[in-house]
């Protein structure tokens, strides 16, 4: 995918790689950097991590040998993208998701996409706009959320009423495809009632199944993160991280509120395809610096740190919260 012309990428696979679209990137001056190749259509640059300035080069080659390593053992891939705006970040990421869409329609036929709550929603803007607007096959589109609130549809807290005011009543996806939780039904039951809704549409082939791993492979997870590291409903200290046997789980404490949530668990949210983490703002820099930069005694393992999808992972981050990589 490509990252738009004033991101720094890195990406973390066999060839740990970093790319320049553009040649003023504030935080990793070229004028140290060993290129490896050009490429004259999207003017990217490649290079080795050696040749990042010394302050850089620690922070980054250090996680970055350890996550080659091991991606390279379980053949996983994971990406970095830095944007100097927001509004760059929802560009791209529009570009990403664009492209997404029109591979598993093509592929498969349909397209299974997981919302999260917060600005998640806001940043997928420029997907309201041409050329994706008329472009996307909005059709094939299968609409899940990696969490909810348990609350009324309607009620200003619900994720789906975000998603709904923000995107989804603005694209031509059949209402039909868009799966909101029962939100007549306690947390338990809500979650229980999610779950077997999920089941019936891996057994349809709506939804892909990894074999791998036993759960419902989805095709695209958009996850956002707290400053406190977490993603969905899964936060730091709660016994809901380490479940491995449901596909969907409840929450009656959060620590964000409101207390009631149900949430994806970790093993069906590392079964996907391709999981972006859209993440802004310096209030996440601390979590992003833990989960990204060099690696420290603190053994307390953030949740976003176990996001390792079978697939890709790519980070959609702004400078601010980049700022202490
Ligand atoms: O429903 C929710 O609360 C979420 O799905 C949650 O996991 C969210 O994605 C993060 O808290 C980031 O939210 P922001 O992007 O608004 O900080």
């Amino acid at each position: 995918m490509a990252a738009s012309s004033s991101s720094i990428s890195l990406l973390f696979s066999n060839t740990p790689r970093i790319s320049f679209p553009t040649q003023d990137s504030p935080f990793l001056p070229l004028h140290n950097a060993t290129f490896l190749k050009s490429s004259p259509k999207t003017g990217s640059l490649s290079l080795r991590l050696e040749g990042v300035s010394s302050i850089n080069k620690k922070k980054l080659s250090c996680k970055a040998v350890s996550s080659t390593e091991m991606a390279a053992a379980e053949g996983k891939k994971k990406k970095v993208d830095v944007f100097d705006s927001k509004d760059e970040l929802a560009v791209n990421l529009a570009k990403y998701t664009a492209d997404l869409s029109d591979k598993f329609t093509k592929e498969r036929g349909a397209f299974t996409v997981v919302l999260s709550g917060g600005s998640l929603i806001d940043y997928l803007r420029k997907l309201l706009e041409p050329p994706y607007l008329d472009s996307v096959d909005w059709s094939k589109w299968r609409v899940f959320w990696v969490d909810e609130r348990v609350v009324p549809k309607d009620h200003e807290d619900s994720n789906y009423k975000l998603a709904y005011d923000g995107f989804l009543s603005k694209v031509p996806i059949p209402p039909g495809n868009v799966y909101a939780i029962n939100d007549a039904l306690s947390a338990e039951g809500a979650a229980d009632d999610y779950e077997t809704c999920l089941r019936q549409l891996v057994k349809s082939g709506v939804i892909d199944f990894s074999e791998a791993s036993g759960f419902p492979k989805f095709d695209l997870m958009l996850l956002g993160m707290g400053p406190d590291g977490h993603v969905a409903s899964l936060f730091p200290g709660h016994p809901l991280v380490n479940e491995k046997e449901k596909w969907v789980t409840f929450i009656k404490n959060s620590p964000k509120p409101p207390p009631e949530r149900i949430t994806f668990t970790f093993p069906v949210i590392n079964s996907s395809a391709y999981i972006a983490l859209v993440v802004t703002g310096a209030g996440k820099a601390d979590a992003v610096h833990k989960a990204l930069g060099t690696p420290s005694d603190d053994s307390n393992t953030l949740p976003v740190e176990l996001v390792s999808p079978a697939g890709e992972l790519t980070w959609f981050l702004d400078k601010n919260a980049a700022s202490k990589l």
